[in-house]
């Protein structure tokens, strides 16, 4: 019989000299360093469905945490790392420095363990990664003692095509106190079935908060449908649209669906249209785990005419979401602004279509989720000139201050509104009245 031929040994050590340890794989960290490549070549965090799939549930959360907080301070890491580093790393190498600085200094993690785990990451990433090993524990362990300086770093600056018209509308020290709530990340905000209640405290709008949330679907109240999970802000358009018990109302562009719930809740008859099938399913789950029901349609809204004229209708437009950034910090990172004149066509389009269904005299409730007054404060403004004798219905809402109300009646609300409570969702929301007559 042949002898197999000897296994060439993989490296050769000096004598004496001890083996490399392999690196410890942390599941979590190595997740988040996916999601942020994924950013980095432009996806959201949405995109990358599969990234953290294959992690037990507690180590997606982290992994997910993790990413969040580096993406809501990646110019704040820079801004530390860069004078320590002689030229830029690769973009994986820069990613794990970025997680080490945010978990060291942002959340507080103990240095040695920290420091370890970026080094045996960078040099899971193959022989380029173990080349920079050295470098990488050198830099965290400078970063470590650089506590006060990260105090002192201002918060995340907005890109500047949201920065400039932000500025434009309120004025610096807004724009600051925006970045300041983006950096705070979002609390978990519900929305509770008339009579029931959410865990949390109670704001002044109704809505329900938790700062911390855990799990979900752990909360009392989530199997029985009491609740279902939406931001204070989002919540303020149905309550100004007020549907009424038998009332025929459509609520377009309507996935995932929160903004049915409470008209469905409200006991009116609901028509919920949306182009995305796969963002309607997440409304048919949540119509079934609260006992809620709507009539779900699939097409495109400017295609899609009713049997008959709505009493209501809910417009909540597909916008720039730049209202949402405290959830979403991957937006600015992906986003040029480059899709705002299309957008806000779209949106034009759809509040003219809506007013052509709508029964004479009925509501029109029209909201965004954007800081942006071109799709907001402007699009009141060109609906009411292209729609002579159309009313605005006054926004008397619990939670609101009066200046959170514009010149012609609209509703702005900000992230920076509420600063002792947690602050809210950018949104903009507007109740128009049709005439009775045409004129
Ligand atoms: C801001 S989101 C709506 C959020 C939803 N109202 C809620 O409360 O959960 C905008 C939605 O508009 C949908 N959309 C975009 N263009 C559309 C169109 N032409 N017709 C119908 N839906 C559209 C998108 O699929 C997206 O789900």
């Amino acid at each position: 019989m042949n002898k197999p031929p000897a296994r060439k040994p993989r490296s050769q050590r000096p004598p004496g000299q001890a083996a490399t340890p392999p690196p410890r794989v942390d599941a979590a960290r190595k997740g988040a360093l996916r999601l942020l490549a994924g950013v980095g070549q432009g996806l959201s965090l949405s995109d990358q469905p599969t990234a953290l799939a294959r992690l037990d549930p507690a180590e997606r959360a982290r992994g997910q945490r993790l990413a969040l907080a580096v993406l809501r301070n990646i110019d704040r890491a820079d801004a530390l790392l860069v004078p320590l580093l002689s030229r830029k790393p690769r973009p994986e190498v820069l990613d794990a420095l970025r997680l080490g600085v945010v978990e060291l200094l942002e959340l507080g993690e103990a240095p040695h363990g920290v420091v370890n785990a970026v080094v045996d990451l960078v040099r899971g990433m193959g022989p380029k990664g173990c080349a920079a090993a050295g470098m990488v524990n050198a830099v965290l362990r400078k970063v470590a003692g650089q506590s006060e300086a990260w105090a002192a770093l201002p918060p995340e600056m907005m890109p500047d095509w949201l920065r400039d018209p932000v500025i434009a509308a309120w004025g610096e020290d807004v724009a600051l106190a925006i970045e300041t709530a983006h950096q705070q990340g979002a609390p978990l905000d519900m929305t509770a079935q008339p009579g029931r209640t959410a865990p949390g405290e109670k704001l002044p709008s109704g809505s329900y908060r938790l700062r911390e949330a855990g799990q979900i679907s752990a909360l009392p109240g989530f199997a029985e449908g009491d609740w279902w999970v939406q931001d204070a802000a989002a919540a303020m358009a149905v309550r100004l649209l007020d549907p009424q018990p038998g009332e025929y109302v459509l609520d377009i562009c309507a996935a995932p669906g929160g903004k049915t719930l409470q008209i469905a809740a409200a006991g009116a008859q609901v028509t919920a249209v949306d182009l995305s099938a796969a963002r309607l399913a997440r409304l048919h789950e949540n119509l079934t785990r609260c006992r809620l029901s709507a009539e779900v349609v699939v097409g495109d809204a400017l295609q899609f005419t009713p049997d008959r004229a709505p009493d209501a209708i809910l417009l909540d437009a597909p916008c720039s979401a730049t209202g949402t950034i405290r959830r979403h910090p991957d937006l600015p990172l992906i986003r040029d602004g480059s899709a705002l004149a299309g957008l806000t066509a779209l949106q034009a389009q759809l509040i003219d279509h809506a007013l052509s269904l709508l029964a004479p005299g009925g509501r029109l409730v029209f909201a965004t989720c954007s800081l942006l007054p071109v799709e907001g404060e402007d699009q009141l403004a060109a609906a009411l000139q292209r729609h002579p004798g159309l009313s605005v219905l006054p926004v008397d809402l619990p939670g609101i201050a009066p200046d959170w109300l514009t010149a012609q009646g609209g509703l702005r609300l900000r992230p920076d509104h509420w600063p002792d409570l947690g602050g809210m969702d950018g949104f903009f929301i507007a109740g128009l009245r049709k005439p009775l007559a045409p004129r």
